[in-house]
């Protein structure tokens, strides 16, 4: 196998087309054998294997800087870089990350996991270059999907003015993770379905270069003609018009014609931007014939085709699909949007269901938040279903156009607290410290599926502002659903279990393991009370006074930033009510980025155990109360 013998970019150098065509072939093998055991992005990996191998053929990193946008495509650049041994680790706790990662190899010059960011990183890499003398190339693989991002649209305006020297490779496999949206998701399809563009471009290029050299008005008309005639048939002139040179569309595992575009454009003076067209999942067909289902896979077999999927209660983003189709039964006002995420949010169903009331706006999440601000403030209800970490985009939004403006807008946020393989850049943890500062707005998360329903029930029905219910990436307790939906009171709490000597107050998936630790505290004849602590904002205030009255030392417990969280909160309350006697043990996540791994791997670095909170309640309540 030619794959045996590749352990650095160097090793391609020597081989012949025809044996780079047989290691794509093997690669491709190897990834499909690989993930069905681990799962991972296997479409997007299977689409830029010819692109990826021409670039480390062609190219020189890491002298030259290869920057690849969201980073989840990016297992055959780790492939041919040394960590193909690395494998069957991959996404697993303390084993190889599924996208890219600057500690793992000097080839990974730009890490990632959110969209849109590789054209404004490589903008800034050429600029480095340049006022340092040097003469690098730097080269950004982008997708459709991440190219309707609107950072990636700051970063082309920025790139065709300074015009330097930049090259920009648009991986276009028309997907996002679902089928790609929007105007310039069109564009790019006319340009790849009209290839009598080149054609044509070619044939009239030759013509124009046919009229001898002329002065005087003619010459101007001329000019003018061939400019006319480049709307009419240079494919990219879009990308043209914003300074770049445009080439392409070219077949993307068209092994050497990719090689011989790329070494066209790595003669070009200027930003130059290849549009390269790839099938998604390329070389296994489940995930050619569904690869908005084999973006991200789980383990499967190879030979059939089907995933192993856990078998359990529904998970959470189901039960949410499932509700709001039961709420926009009963209440026209209520929309949903999501920032190009459909299944992964649940909204399958919703859209086939409400077509006229589904907004996928692609990969934009601050237009999301304020379509959304847009929709609320002419009556409807605006479901903005989107993942804490991608809620992040957003922020300016949040405040400017919705809190401020007090709009009904209700925010289903999704992957709240850990995710588990996608690791620190997809981990869900700081939404309740950067929402809970903003005024106007409230924050809820519920301690099982069940009362996700009614929090959705409390969304619509509140019209009194912007609120937000935030569910986490896991299955539900599998606890039955009781009916009718109904709202909750705003900014009450809920006390699971009965307490004297000390209390934890819990929020939504860490209320099972404050339930282990009250049990065990029992043993040792220690009362502990739970409080479901299901508001963020506003909090239970006459409860924290009643805890206070009481003297209860106390725990809160989240799946968050533990700096500016719900503990926080908590704190805050009692030092505006002058209560500075208070004992509180705030535990969240401490202040660094927690890798990837197992939701539960990932709990356990971090102290989201039961035996922790024992201990910490041992050391909370004084001896007296711990009764012999
Ligand atoms: C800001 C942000 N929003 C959403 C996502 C989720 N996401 C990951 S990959 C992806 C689709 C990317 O499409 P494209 O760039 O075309 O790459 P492809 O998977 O098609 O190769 C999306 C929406 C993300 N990573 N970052
Ligand atoms: C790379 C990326 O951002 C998405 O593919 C993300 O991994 C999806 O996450 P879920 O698997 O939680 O839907
Ligand atoms: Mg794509």
């Amino acid at each position: 196998m030619l794959l045996d013998h590749i352990h650095q970019p160097e090793d391609l150098k020597h081989l012949t087309t025809e044996q780079l065509e047989q290691l794509a072939a093997e690669i491709r093998e190897f990834l499909v054998e690989k993930l069905s055991v681990t799962g991972g992005h296997l479409a997007p990996n299977l689409g830029v294997v010819e692109l990826t191998i021409a670039l480390h053929y062609l190219f020189d990193s890491p002298d030259d800087k290869f920057i690849f946008d969201v980073g989840h495509q990016s297992y055959v650049h780790k492939i041919l870089t040394g960590r193909k041994d690395r494998f069957d680790t991959l996404r697993m706790y303390k084993g190889l990350c599924g996208f890219v990662k600057r500690s793992e190899s000097e080839h990974d010059v730009w890490e990632a996991g959110h969209s849109s960011t590789s054209l404004s990183a490589a903008m800034g890499m050429a600029v480095a270059r340049d006022l340092k003398k040097a003469s690098n190339r730097v080269v950004a693989v982008i997708g459709d999907g991440a190219l309707t991002g609107g950072m990636a649209l700051e970063a082309l305006n920025h790139i065709g003015h300074e015009k330097r020297n930049l090259m920009v490779i648009l991986n276009d496999n028309e997907m996002s993770i679902a089928p790609n949206v929007g105007a310039l998701h069109n564009y790019l399809g006319r340009i790849r379905s009209d290839r009598h563009y080149v054609k044509a471009k070619e044939e009239v290029e030759y013509l124009l270069k046919k009229i001898p050299a002329i002065g005087g008005t003619l010459a101007k008309t001329a000019e003018k003609l061939k400019d006319s005639f480049k709307y009419l048939v240079v494919p990219g002139v879009w990308f043209e018009e914003l300074g770049f040179t445009y080439l392409g569309p070219v077949d993307g595992h068209n092994l050497p014609l990719l090689l011989e575009t790329l070494k066209q454009a790595d003669k070009v003076i200027g930003p130059v931007l290849v549009h390269v067209i790839t099938l998604k999942g390329k070389g296994y067909s489940p995930a050619e014939a569904d690869s908005q289902n084999w973006h991200g896979a789980s383990p499967y077999k190879i030979e059939s085709g089907k995933m192993i999927k856990a078998v359990g209660p529904p998970m959470y983003t189901e039960v949410f699909g499932n509700t709001l189709i039961e709420l926009a039964r009963q209440d026209e006002r209520v929309v949903a949007i999501t920032p190009a995420m459909p299944s992964g949010s649940g909204l399958i169903k919703f859209a086939s269901i409400f077509p006229e009331r589904m907004f996928d706006v692609g990969i934009a999440e601050q237009h999301a938040a304020t379509f959304s601000a847009g929709l609320a403030s002419e009556g409807l209800k605006p479901v903005f279903a989107v993942y804490s970490t991608f809620l992040q985009r957003a922020y300016d939004q949040v405040v400017h156009d919705i809190c401020r403006a007090n709009l009904n807008v209700a925010f289903a946020i999704d992957r709240a607290g850990f995710v588990g393989p996608d690791g620190e850049t997809h981990q869900g943890i700081y939404d309740i410290a950067y929402l809970r500062s903003i005024p106007n707005l409230t924050l809820m998360m519920p301690k099982d599926e069940n009362e996700l329903r009614h929090m959705m029930k409390t969304a619509v029905d509140y019209n009194d502002g912007p609120i937000a219910v935030r569910y986490p990436r896991i299955s539900g307790l599998g606890v039955s659903m009781d009916e009718p939906l109904k709202s909750i009171p705003i900014g009450t709490w809920e006390v699971l279990r009965p307490g004297e000597d000390a209390a934890i107050l819990a929020v939504g998936p860490m209320i099972p393991v404050a339930l282990e630790a009250a049990e065990l505290m029992a043993k040792e004849g220690v009362g502990v009370r739970v409080v479901n602590a299901r508001f963020i904002k506003p909090m239970d205030e006459a409860m924290l006074l009643q805890l206070a009255k009481e003297d209860l030392p106390m725990i809160t417990l989240e799946e968050g930033a533990q700096m500016g969280g719900f503990g926080s909160g908590v704190m805050e309350f009692y030092s505006s009510q002058n209560l500075h006697g208070m004992r509180v043990k705030i535990i969240g996540v401490p202040d660094y980025f927690v890798e990837h791994g197992s939701v539960a791997e990932q709990r356990q670095e971090v102290g989201f155990t039961s035996e922790r909170l024992v201990a910490e309640l041992q050391a909370l309540v004084p001896r007296k109360r711990q009764r012999a």
